[in-house]
């Protein structure tokens, strides 16, 4: 199953899969002229290490580029390029020297900051070693400047990587909960469902309302009402696989997902998380009840199909007395549901509570 939080890795994978491929492009521009220089002047081992360095960055970005698999080619890419500028520095000499600033920058932007760190740490060591500089003070002035352009891109990347994890949780994550929001559910279930039809393995879905949720706020406010939404998302979470996803629908709707598991032992966990929510009070002593409505993943579901099977069986449940478990396919055929779904929302009424 992909991670909780699919988004996140989209998020990052796409700005790296861009990084990348600018810079292919940078380098082929930047590269190709002192390549032809070179080979102008006979320097064949160099352009030949220019070369292949070009091809290798090339074929890695058509690599991420083709599987949006960017972070183990930005990997290789960083790798392959210190590699390469400190063979090229045992060849030409300090001529070259300076490109150890662009790399180390780049080596940040395409690579996890502890592969950058290592590989520019070698590279600058390299640099130093190998370059014969014209006075000590030229030497001290490179070593200097070179681990302050690492420190800054170490710092510059550090605060990306905090900004991003910041744009990412507002993307996908409920604010009062915590937990997926209705986007990251879209994604999750659109990608469990093909992975489980692929796998021929089963799956439930399943949608948690609260009981009579109306009256909570109306009696004890809006307050202890969000309270009461927080808990219950953590009383869920707690009694959960580690596999198992909860999402905030919207309002005092929740969706529950089951990877692997098959109608009866999703009657267990469903069963489960019903006694567990009305057991104890969600907050102060306010005891909460909750409906539930899931279905099995069929052959020709969609994700939206499916979920509306699920959200239609939450309304037997709660036409049945609420506080129970009801499963998809009982009564009525999935025509006669679709129409009890649309018709249940725009019906219900508070004195239906
Ligand atoms: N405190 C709080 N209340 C919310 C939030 N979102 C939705 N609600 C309230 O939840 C209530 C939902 O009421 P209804 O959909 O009529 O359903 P219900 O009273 O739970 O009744 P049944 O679902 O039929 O058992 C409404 O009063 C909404 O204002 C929220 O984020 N916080």
């Amino acid at each position: 199953m992909k991670h909780p939080f699919a988004l996140d890795n989209r998020l990052g994978a796409d700005v790296r899969i861009a990084m990348i491929l600018l810079f292919a492009a940078l380098t082929v521009v930047g590269i190709t002229p002192f390549a032809v220089m070179r080979a102008l002047n006979g320097q064949w081992l160099a352009v030949a290490l220019e070369v292949v360095m070009m091809l290798g960055i090339a074929a890695c970005a058509g690599h991420a580029w083709r599987t949006r698999e960017s972070a183990v080619a930005g990997s290789i890419i960083v790798v392959m390029v210190c590699t390469f500028y400190a063979a090229l520095i045992v060849v030409l000499g300090p001529s070259v020297t300076p490109w150890v600033f662009v790399v180390v920058m780049a080596n940040f932007m395409l690579a996890p900051r502890l592969l950058a760190t290592g590989c520019s740490t070698v590279l600058i060591a390299t640099a130093l070693g190998m370059t014969s500089f014209a006075q000590p003070a030229a030497m001290a002035t490179f070593a200097v400047a070179s681990v302050l352009v690492m420190l800054f891109a170490f710092i510059f990347a550090s605060l990306t990587e905090v900004q991003r994890t910041l744009l990412e949780s507002l993307v996908i994550r409920d604010p009062l909960t915590g937990i997926g929001n209705r986007r990251s559910m879209e994604i999750e279930l659109a990608d469990a469902l093909k992975g489980h039809l692929a796998r021929g393995e089963p799956a439930t879905v399943a949608v948690l309302d609260l009981d009579h949720f109306k009256q909570v706020n109306d009696r004890y406010g809006h307050d202890a009402g969000d309270r009461a939404i927080k808990g219950f998302a953590d009383r869920v979470q707690a009694c959960i696989r580690k596999r198992d996803r909860v999402f905030r629908l919207g309002g005092e709707e929740f969706v529950l997902l089951l990877p692997g598991t098959d109608h009866s032992g999703a009657r267990v966990a469903l069963e489960k998380v019903r006694d567990a929510v009305q057991a104890e009070p969600l907050v102060d002593q306010l005891r909460i009840t909750t409906s539930i409505g899931a279905a099995m993943l069929e052959p020709d579901d969609d994700w939206p199909r499916w979920l509306a099977r699920a959200d239609s069986a939450l309304y037997q449940a709660k036409d049945a007395g609420r506080d129970r478990v009801s499963f998809d396919g009982g009564l009525a055929r999935p025509g006669e549901r679709r129409l009890r779904l649309v018709a249940g929302r725009s019906q219900r009424s508070p004195e239906d509570d």
